[in-house]
């Protein structure tokens, strides 16, 4: 039996589609939330569009013409985060050449988004608090003290109650951003939806390619639908862009799955990490780890910094 687009209709939430009620529901709440300036605390799996909802947040927010910056706190080391939000002096350290005004600054009156919160330094988090409870703030090397108005938004994949009793989150900041929890459900949690995005990545990239998909075998189809999706809807973009490319002809087949879908990962082979080749182990682990790098940096053996450095260094976005 081949499987052909029934036409979905999907809501649109400028940009998140959804045909499922549990996600309808969970929307009206964020659009309720919106219009207040309570800090949110966005939970969800990785892929789950985490970042899409803070976005729509802060659209649909009094503050939505004013800015919207993002930072992912997993990404940054200490000292670039630090300098990213509170800007700095020149010759505050090394290689701080000029002055850089921080996002607190240049967002004032929007919306910040911190990815990844529970991965923030425990010194950002104290300098973060204090902005939280009197809104100002001093960049790196100055004495000046600046006053921000921003609306927090903040996400994590992990619980803030347990890096608090793991000593490595500070329960009076995690108060003050987890106002409002919201728990943003894992694709395979949206009914209809896991079928609709297909279909929807499929056309968008049977518009952009000489390719064109009209049905899914049967086979296929099964894989498709009793995959976890671990990565959640942006696994499920990257799987079909990748069968699109892969293939031939009008219909999906199940050939054109990645391993991961036809229940072949790869093996957990011993890893060895050498300059030639260190580009492509990057790629391959970021790919197997879905993009969580602080698991592909803990895979090699770095820090997150490090691996931040050679993504930097390798041109690897
Ligand atoms: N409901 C949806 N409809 C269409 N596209 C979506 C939807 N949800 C997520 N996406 C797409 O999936 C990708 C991942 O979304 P997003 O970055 O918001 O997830 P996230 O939860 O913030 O991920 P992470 O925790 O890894 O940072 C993006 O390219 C986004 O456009």
């Amino acid at each position: 039996m081949m499987h052909t687009n029934p036409g979905y209709q999907p809501h649109s939430y400028q940009g998140l589609l959804t045909v499922s009620k549990r996600m309808q529901q969970f929307m009206a709440k964020v659009e309720k939330v919106a219009r207040t300036n309570a800090s949110v605390l966005l939970r969800g799996e990785t892929g789950t569009g985490k970042e899409m909802v803070a976005r729509y947040i802060h659209r649909c927010s009094p503050r939505g013409v004013g800015a919207f910056s993002a930072v992912n706190c997993a990404a940054l080391s200490g000292e670039l985060m630090a300098s990213e939000l509170f800007g700095h002096k020149k010759g505050a350290f090394t290689g701080a050449t000029h002055d850089r005004r921080g996002l607190l600054e240049l967002t004032n009156g929007g919306s910040l988004f911190l990815d990844e919160i529970a991965e923030m330094p425990l010194d950002i988090q104290a300098r973060l608090l204090r902005v939280l409870q009197d809104r100002c703030f001093t960049p790196l090397g100055s004495s000046q003290l600046m006053t921000t108005d921003i609306r927090l938004i903040s996400a994590t994949h992990q619980s803030l109650r347990k890096r608090v009793a793991e000593g490595a989150f500070r329960e009076d900041l995690m108060y003050r951003v987890r106002v409002i929890p919201m728990f943003l459900p894992k694709l395979v949690e949206r009914g209809e939806d896991l079928s609709m995005l297909i279909w929807h990545f499929i056309d968008r990239f049977n518009a952009i390619s000489e390719r064109r998909i009209e049905s899914i075998d049967s086979k296929a189809w099964n894989a498709l639908m009793s995959y976890e999706w671990p990565g959640n809807v942006r696994e499920l973009s990257n799987v079909i862009e990748y069968c699109h490319a892969i293939g031939d002809g009008s219909v999906l087949l199940f050939d054109d799955l990645n391993p991961d879908l036809k229940g072949e990962g790869p093996a957990d082979e011993q890893l060895y990490f050498d300059d030639e080749n260190e580009r492509d182990q990057i790629l391959e682990l970021l790919r197997r780890y879905r993009g969580r790098k602080l698991e592909v940096a803990q895979k090699l053996g770095i820090s997150r910094a490090t691996l931040w450095r050679k993504l930097k260094l390798y041109g690897i976005d």
